[in-house]
C-alpha cells in the first residue's frame, strides 16, 4: 500500500468552543498542505490535533503504507510548534542528539543526519558547541528546524516555521520542505508567509461560525 495520510471528519474544540469541524484530506507521499487563515481561526489547534497533542472531538487520522499500521500516528511525525522545544542550557548539538534519540526508531542510536551536518544545512555550521540560549531568535528557529533532520520521520507538521527568520532563511525552509517531499515525506505547514511550496494543497481556516 502506498504511503498516504488520510484525515477524515476531523473536529476539535477549545473548552466549549468548537474550533473546526469535518476536515477531510488525503496527502500522498511527497504531498504538502499549506494551512492559512486569520489569527485565532484554529491553525495551531489543527496541527496540534494532528500531532496528538490536542484531543479530537471527532474524526480519524490514519497513515497508510507504514511498516507497523498499529503504531500511533504521532510516532511517524515531527511537530515543530511555536516554541522550539530546545533546552537553553544544553548546547545546540546536545539538544539535537537528544532529539535524534527521542525521535529515532526504537533501537536506532545514530542520528539520520549527524547534528553537525544538520546544522550546516540550516546555516548554523560551527555553532553546535554554543548553549542554545546564546543563539538569536532566528538562529534558535533554525536550530529547531535542524531537529527535523536528525531523525527521519515521514510527516512534518510545521507551525509558522519561518517565525523570526530572515528572507534568506525563508528560502532555506522552502528548500528543506522540498527535500523532505522529494524523499517521499509529507509536509503540513501553517503559515502567514507566502511560502513557495509547489503543488501544495491549501486549507484556509475561517473559524467556526455558530448558527444564530
Ligand atoms: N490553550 C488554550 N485554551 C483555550 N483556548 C485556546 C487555547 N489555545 C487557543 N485557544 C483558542 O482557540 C482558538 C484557535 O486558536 P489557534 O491558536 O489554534 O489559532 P491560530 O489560527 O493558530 O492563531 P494564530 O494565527 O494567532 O497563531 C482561538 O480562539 C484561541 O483563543
Amino acid at each position: 500500500m502506498p504511503f498516504r495520510l488520510r484525515v477524515d471528519g476531523l473536529g476539535a474544540s477549545r473548552g466549549e468552543d468548537p474550533i473546526f469541524r469535518a476536515i477531510c484530506l488525503v496527502l500522498d507521499a511527497g504531498g504538502a498542505l499549506l494551512v492559512t487563515g486569520r489569527n485565532g481561526t484554529g491553525k495551531s489547534t489543527f496541527l496540534r490535533t494532528l500531532a496528538g497533542l490536542h484531543p479530537a472531538d471527532s474524526g480519524t487520522i490514519l497513515l497508510e503504507g507504514i511498516a507497523d499500521p498499529t503504531a500511533p500516528v504521532r510516532e511517524s511525525l515531527h511537530y515543530l510548534g511555536h516554541r522550539n522545544a530546545m533546552k537553553r542550557d544544553l548546547t545546540v548539538a546536545e539538544n539535537l542528539v537528544f532529539w535524534a534519540r527521542f525521535s529515532g526508531r526504537p533501537g536506532e542510536t545514530d542520528p539520520t543526519v549527524p547534528p553537525d551536518a544538520a546544522l550546516a544545512t540550516v546555516g548554523l555550521g560551527g555553532l553546535g558547541h554554543l548553549p542554545f540560549g546564546y543563539l538569536s531568535a532566528g538562529q534558535q528557529r533554525r536550530a529547531a528546524l535542524a531537529r527535523l533532520l536528525v531523525a527521519h520521520r515521514p510527516v512534518w507538521l510545521m507551525d509558522e516555521p519561518t517565525a523570526a527568520l530572515d528572507t534568506a532563511s525563508e528560502r532555506m525552509v522552502e528548500a528543506l520542505i522540498a527535500g523532505h517531499r522529494a524523499a517521499g515525506g509529507i509536509v503540513i505547514a501553517a503559515t502567514h508567509q507566502a511560502l513557495d511550496v509547489p503543488g501544495a494543497q491549501t486549507l484556509t481556516m475561517s473559524g467556526f461560525a455558530v448558527p444564530a
